[in-house]
């Protein structure tokens, strides 16, 4: 049985103040069935973590470096951020891999890193609109898939998030056929490499997740929560999220 999971990512927002959300969050699902998880900027999370002790939220970061430490200005490695509180990380994200020049092969190093580690990571993976727009979908995700997973995980330690690179932050989200689609694609792909473990691994739908179509997203098959970017910023939208989801 998988445990399902509410994933947060604040990308590049919250201050110190914001950690107030992280309190009503808390004080809003003392005890949900599915994990929840909010993964702040660096610069929050071992405030963040200390706030969420004793408490169902975990924290968690939104990226690592592949080294365990070194001369990288500016980098975190997994390690670091397991020692500031995190317990998962998201490695993959398509901000990431457009902003930083993130290939595949450079996602599979630091998901190995984050499992080597100790930390679950959330590996993200999404087609363009161009890309399904040319009919290459599922050509993409087999692609990405394969290239970017890890040598050695588990359901323990990894979570696969799909998230379409056009329904990020643009309120458009995939159509309940299209999630439906690629999630069981994935699923199907897990199971060739992994035999029946291959069910264990946790799949997430990213790409303006909301209150209003939270319910009929998790209702989804094969999809087991959200990782949710704009509607993660505050307990008031995250909660109904995360309510949908236990009820799911
Ligand atoms: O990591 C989260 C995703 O990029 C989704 O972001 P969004 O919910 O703001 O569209």
């Amino acid at each position: 049985m998988r445990r399902k999971l509410a994933a947060g990512n604040w990308k590049m927002n919250g201050l110190g103040a914001d950690l107030a959300e992280l309190d009503r969050l808390c004080a809003a699902h003392p005890a949900p069935n599915c994990e929840m998880l909010i993964c702040p900027p660096a610069t929050l999370i071992h405030r963040a973590a200390t706030l969420a002790e004793g408490t169902a939220l975990r924290i968690g970061g939104q990226d690592c470096h592949a080294a365990t430490s070194g001369a990288h200005t500016g980098d975190l490695s997994a390690e670091m951020l397991r020692d500031a509180g995190a317990t998962h990380v998201i490695t993959g994200h398509s901000e990431r891999r457009a902003d930083h020049g993130e290939t595949d092969a450079i996602v599979r190093a630091k998901t190995e890193a984050a499992i080597a580690a100790g930390l679950t990571a959330i590996l993200c993976l999404g087609e363009s609109l161009a890309e399904r727009e040319s009919g290459r979908t599922l050509d993409v995700i087999r692609a990405q898939l394969s290239d970017s997973l890890p040598e050695d995980f588990s359901g323990e330690t990894l979570v696969v998030a799909y998230e379409p690179v056009w329904a990020i932050g643009t309120g458009k989200v995939a159509s309940l056929d299209q999630i439906a689609e690629v999630h069981v694609f994935l699923r199907s792909q897990l199971l060739e490499r992994l035999g029946a473990d291959g069910d264990l691994i946790r799949l997430l739908y990213g790409g303006s997740v909301k209150a209003a179509n939270a319910a009929e997203i998790f209702a989804v098959p094969e999809v087991d929560g959200a990782l949710v970017g704009g509607a993660s910023l505050t307990a008031a939208d995250f909660t109904p999220i995360v309510t949908a989801l236990d009820r799911a």
